[in-house]
Order: structure tokens, then sequence, then C-alpha cells
């Protein structure tokens, strides 16, 4: 199957962007040096060449959760997280708003789109030229007509007049001579230099719709289309889904938001990362706090936010400094999800603190939160914001992709041609891949062979534009 996203001209790419992935793609027989540094995972993130059957070499799970709690499947986890929004946004009772066109770009329509004029809305000229009545020669009128002045006198047989597109088409005019298609005579007769059709050239009144007529029906995602579309039909606003509110937490002591990482501290990498990417993914993100490794600041936090989803990264683990599952613990949420069959990532929770408010715990490892994201948040918000899914597709990898044994893994691809080719730099801490990715390839336990199907998700930018996916 082929992505809309796949790009069939590889040999007409610019140099430069080959370059650029030259130094993010697998190479056959390259040592992994992708990935994550702590210890039992260390060879998780490990890339394809080396095993393309999965199995050896791959160090059985250790995570002390493990022996606690159930881990859930990957695909049972997202579709856990678009119940839990289902069941939400019915408790919430997500009223519809009344959004001003110039900030309903990415909201789904919560009532049909329909006519509020005719369109076009009077009979207007399709060309510059002249209206005509009759058959030519006509004589010309002085006055021309332009579009948006007031109402042309009518035309008698055998007169014309200048008109412009978009021009109100004066009464009992036949049709509409294209200024190419008149020659004036000594006498400033005007002569048509090819046939002249009755009609031609005019946009009847209501051509494209009558009012009242439906546009668009309910669910319609508002593209920019869709807003210029509202906009012909009279529309100043449009009745939408909200964009589900969500708080971000950064949690960690080791984080600066500035400078070069120093003395064992670090910068945030998903401060920056997970805004930007959440209202992508149909969030209004209210507020980003970095609020330490300090379970008081997280509880006060967690508490008092108003948002539909919180959002939280690092802590999940089971460190002396991981917060989020004693916090979660004792406001008495209820774990839908907590750890998931998933690489990296498999520390990600989902929970509910209400019912029409939950929490998404993403593990700190930049590109596991990466991971978090995609599996948890992504179903939870397009749910609440009513967005369709993505139409699921496959592509055929380039290269063979090593296996975890019982999870399954995101890696980052680049969409070339027919196929996806899997990068280098996809450890849990690594952001490197998914930074010149265009897709993450979800990869089975035990892995995937050279020329394999895998399942892709894209990422918005890759497919929609920065401009038009991060407003
Ligand atoms: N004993 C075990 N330790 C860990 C396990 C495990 O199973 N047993 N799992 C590892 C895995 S896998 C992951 S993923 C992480 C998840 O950890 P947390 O969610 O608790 O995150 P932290 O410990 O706070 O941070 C992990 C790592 O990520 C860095 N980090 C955190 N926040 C950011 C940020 N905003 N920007 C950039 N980097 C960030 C942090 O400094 C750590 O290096 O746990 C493993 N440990
Ligand atoms: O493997 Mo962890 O889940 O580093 O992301």
């Amino acid at each position: 199957m082929t992505s809309p996203g796949t790009r069939a001209d590889a040999d007409a790419e610019d140099l430069d962007v080959e370059e650029a992935l030259a130094l993010v793609r697998e190479t056959p027989g390259h040592g992994s040096h992708d990935n994550g540094s702590h210890g039992s995972h260390g060879s998780h993130g490990s890339h394809g060449r080396r095993d393309s059957h999965g199995g050896h070499g791959a160090p059985a799970p250790h995570h002390p959760a493990d022996a606690h709690h159930q881990t859930t499947p990957w695909p049972e986890a997202r579709a856990t997280a678009e119940r839990a929004a289902r069941t939400a946004a019915r408790a919430a009772r997500r009223t519809p708003v009344a959004v001003p066109l110039d900030a309903a770009l990415g909201l789904t329509l919560a009532a049909p789109l329909a006519a509020l004029t005719d369109l076009p809305s009077f009979d207007t000229s399709a060309m510059d030229g002249w209206a005509v009545a009759g058959p030519g020669p006509w004589a010309v009128r002085d006055e021309g007509v332009l579009a948006g002045h007031a109402a042309p006198a009518p035309l008698i047989d055998g007169e014309a007049v200048r008109i412009a597109t978009g021009a109100r088409i004066p009464p009992d005019t036949t049709a509409v001579l294209r200024t190419e298609h008149g020659r004036s005579d000594e006498r400033g007769r005007l002569h048509p230099t090819r046939e002249v059709v009755h009609g031609q050239d005019i946009r009847p009144r209501g051509q494209e719709c009558r009012s009242g007529d439906q546009l668009l029906p309910v669910g319609t995602l508002a593209t920019p289309a869709v807003l210029g579309l509202a906009a012909a039909a009279g529309y100043d606003t449009l009745t939408a889904i909200p964009r589900p509110r969500v708080d971000v937490l950064v949690l960690g002591d080791e984080l600066l938001t500035q400078g070069l990482p120093h003395d064992g501290l670090i910068r945030d990498a998903l401060g920056p990362m997970l805004p930007p990417w959440l209202r992508a993914l149909g969030a209004d993100v209210r507020t980003v706090r970095r609020i330490g490794d300090d379970a008081k600041a997280l509880h006060r936090a967690v508490t008092t936010s108003e948002a539909d989803l919180i959002v939280t990264t690092g802590g999940t683990a089971a460190g002396p400094v991981d917060h989020v599952h004693p916090t979660l613990r004792r406001i008495g949420a209820e774990l839908l999800v907590d750890g998931v069959k998933a690489r990296p990532g498999h520390p990600m929770l989902l929970a509910r603190l209400k019912d029409d408010q939950h929490l998404v715990g993403l593990p700190g490892n930049p590109l596991a939160a990466v991971s978090g994201l995609l599996t948890l948040a992504e179903p939870l918000l397009r749910t609440l914001a009513a967005r369709p899914a993505p139409e699921p597709y496959t592509l055929p990898l380039r290269d063979a992709v090593h296996g975890h044994p019982h999870d399954t893994r995101l890696v980052p691809v680049v969409l070339r041609g027919e196929g996806a080719v899997p990068l280098r730099y996809n450890g849990p801490a690594m952001l490197r891949g998914i930074a010149a990715a265009d897709a993450l390839a979800v990869v089975p336990p035990g892995g995937a062979r050279s020329g394999q199907e895998a399942e892709l998700l894209d990422l918005p930018w890759a497919t929609g534009g920065i401009g038009v996916c991060f407003t």
C-alpha cells in the first residue's frame, strides 16, 4: 500500500536532503550506538541488519514493576485511550462552541455547514469583457460595470456594456463577450470575433448552491479550504467541537531551560517539543510547568488542573524521585494503562482522575515520551476533538529491523519511493532519528524482515506541513 506522504521521486531529491539523511540512516554492518544508556535495555533499540529474525541477542525485558502489574499490549493500549476519551466526552458533554473563522482551523464541525446564501448570490460575469444583449454588433455604453458597484441598468437589444469579472450582470444580458473576443469598428461599434453562445461566461445565481443546501456534514475537519467555503457561504463563526485543554507538567530536577548542559544537568527537550506536537494532535495547550522532582508540587498541579488531559513527563519508573505513581495512588486515580508492551516507552501510563479528566504519564527519555505521546495521547486527544482516525497504512521496510522479543517497537523511518527506510539513533534517550523522520514504523515483537510490510504512524509535519498542523 502506498502512503499519501510517500515520495516517489527519490532520484529527484536534492542532494542536501540525502546528505542530511546519511547522517541518520541505518547502514548495514554499522555498529550500534543508538541504544538507551540504561542497563538491561541496552540492546532493545539496536538496529536491523544485525538480527533480522528477532530473538537472538535481545535480553529479556527486566522492569521491576513488571512483577507488580500487567503491562498492556500496544494495540490494546491505543484502544483503551480511545475508549477512555469516548467515555470522558460523554461525561463532559463537550458542548459545541461558536468559533470565529480565524480560530477554527483544525477543529471538527459540530453542525453541518448549510449555505446561508445562494452561491453565487447574484448573476455574475465570469470574465472581463462586455455584457451584451442580442446578436452583435453592439453599441457600447459609456459607463462600465465593476465588481461591487451599484446595480447596473438593464441592457436593450443591440447594446453592450464593459463588465469586470465578478460584477453584476445587467438585466436582459444574453451573454458575456471576453475582451479578447471583441473588436471595435471605426464607429465604435463592438463586433464579436467568434461565435457567441447564449449565456456564455455568465455564472447564474445559485450555480454552486442554493441557500439552505448542505455543503459539508458534521464531523468535517476545518481545513483552510473549509474556512474559505464557510466565509463564501456567509459564515462568521463555525460551530465546532472545542479543542481538548491540556496542561503539561515537566518533571525532573536535572533540567535546564537554556544554555549548555553542565554538571550533570541536561537541557529539557520535552518542554519545547510537546506543546506544538500536542497542538498538532488537536489540543489547546494551556500551561507548560516545570515542577522539578517535587512530589508536593506535582500533587498540587494535578489536583488544581482544570484541563481535560494532564500530560506529565518523567517520573514514571520506580526510581527514588519517580513521583507519578505515588501521586496517582494518593488521589485515588484509576490506572487504565500502567505500562505498555512498547519500546521505547514501556513505563508510559494512562489514568482516569475524574470522569472527564485523564492523565498521560510520558517516560522521561525523550523518544520514549514520543512513543507515549503517539500511543496514548494521540488516540485520546483525537477522540476528544472528534477527529477521524487516520487511515492505517503499511509500507515495506527497506531494511530488516531488530525486534524486541515480546514488545512492539516504534522505529523512526523516512519514506522513500514505495518503502520505509529505518533510521539509526532510535534509542529511548535519542531524538536524532525522529528529528529526521517522516513516520514511525510499528515493528511487531520478534522484528521485521527486509521487505516486510510495517504499519506506519505519520508525523504531523510530514503530511500536513508545519504551518497547517501546528496552529
Ligand atoms: N530500575 C529501572 N529503571 C528504569 C526502568 C526500569 O524498568 N527499571 N525503565 C527505564 C526506562 S525504559 C525509562 S523510559 C525510564 C523512564 O523513566 P521516568 O519516566 O521515571 O523518567 P526519569 O527517570 O525522570 O528520566 C529518564 C531519563 O530521561 C531524562 N529526561 C527526563 N525528562 C527529560 C526532559 N524533559 N528532557 C530531556 N530528558 C529528560 C532524564 O534525565 C533521564 O535520563 O526509566 C528507566 N529506568
Ligand atoms: O525503553 Mo524506555 O521505555 O527507555 O523508553
